[in-house]
């Protein structure tokens, strides 16, 4: 209750604020910038608030981490994980750590809804909603996966492991399951990347069926940013990397005007 309180508190100022850059500091704004275009010191005013009041799509205050190991994790899923997670903190000479090129993402805290145009879902909506990859209760029997992202190189890499109810063609991962975690794995990195975005294309081309059970890796690379336009590419390849068994690029459109 106290949440949603200061969810609704948090969208008022948001409202407020957005209102006093058009009005109450409209003069004082118009004054100071050296051209006078009030069109830009406004665009200027409402990216400051963008970036500074946007909800974060990455919380650790969040309930529950759905990217943590859980029971229904193989012995292949857990060795990949591992593998990235370590590479998250590094030891320095003096036997300090310090952050790593890697990080691993946190599952997705959806703390606050935000669509094109500012609107808030309605309450019994927000309560509701869950996002698609994480709302199988029974753990192992959909979407097991875990996001790290290397900023650095511009890559994010998923471990996945794809449960039983993901079962398309007898045995195998159900191309629209692939679908999912490549357009969540690509989202994830464009987000991370750029602040919220929407995938606006997603192509696919399925080279080799994935078994169901078996763990995979996601690749994604962002390739370029032309604008608010980002492009990534992406393969999903078995865990040792020798068969490809998907490849994609997505498009995804910045839903702000400034970046991260
Ligand atoms: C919501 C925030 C959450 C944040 C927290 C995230 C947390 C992270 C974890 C979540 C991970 C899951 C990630 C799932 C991600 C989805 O599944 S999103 C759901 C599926 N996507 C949709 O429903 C999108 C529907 N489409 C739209 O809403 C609008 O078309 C868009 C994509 C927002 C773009 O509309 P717009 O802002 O009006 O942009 P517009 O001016 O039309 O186009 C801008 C530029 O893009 C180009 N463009 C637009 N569409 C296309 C296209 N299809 N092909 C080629 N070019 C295009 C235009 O030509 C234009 O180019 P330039 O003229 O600038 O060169």
């Amino acid at each position: 209750m106290l949440r949603h309180r200061l969810y609704i508190t948090r969208a008022l100022c948001q409202f407020m604020a957005c209102k006093l850059s058009t009005g109450l500091f409209r003069n004082i704004l118009k004054t100071k910038h050296p051209t006078g275009d009030m069109w830009y010191t406004r665009s200027c005013l409402q990216s400051i608030l963008a970036v500074t009041m946007a909800p974060r799509p990455f919380s650790s205050s969040q309930p529950r981490d759905y990217s943590l190991p859980n029971t229904s994790w193989s012995s292949e899923m857990l060795r990949l994980y591992e593998h990235y997670n370590i590479m998250c903190e590094v030891e320095t000479e003096r036997g300090d750590k310090i952050k790593g090129q890697w990080t691993r993402l946190p599952s997705y805290n959806r703390f606050l809804k935000y669509a094109p145009g500012g609107q808030y879902l309605s309450k019994l909506l927000l309560a509701k909603a869950r996002l698609f990859t994480r709302n199988i209760e029974e753990q192992g029997a959909g979407f097991e996966y875990v996001v790290f992202e290397n900023k650095q190189e511009k890559t994010c890499v998923c471990v996945f492991q794809a449960g039983h109810l993901l079962e398309g063609p007898p045995g195998h991962v159900h191309g629209g399951a692939i679908a999912t975690i490549i357009d969540s794995v690509t989202g994830t990195h464009a987000t991370c990347h750029s602040g919220p975005a929407m995938t606006a294309n997603l192509t696919i081309n399925y080279r080799s069926p994935i078994p169901l059970g078996s763990v995979v890796l996601v690749h994604s690379s962002l390739d370029k940013i032309e604008g608010r336009k980002i492009f990534i590419s992406c393969q999903v390849t078995s865990s040792d990397g020798s068969k490809l068994h998907t490849e994609a690029t997505a498009l995804f459109i910045r839903l702000f005007e400034t970046t991260y």
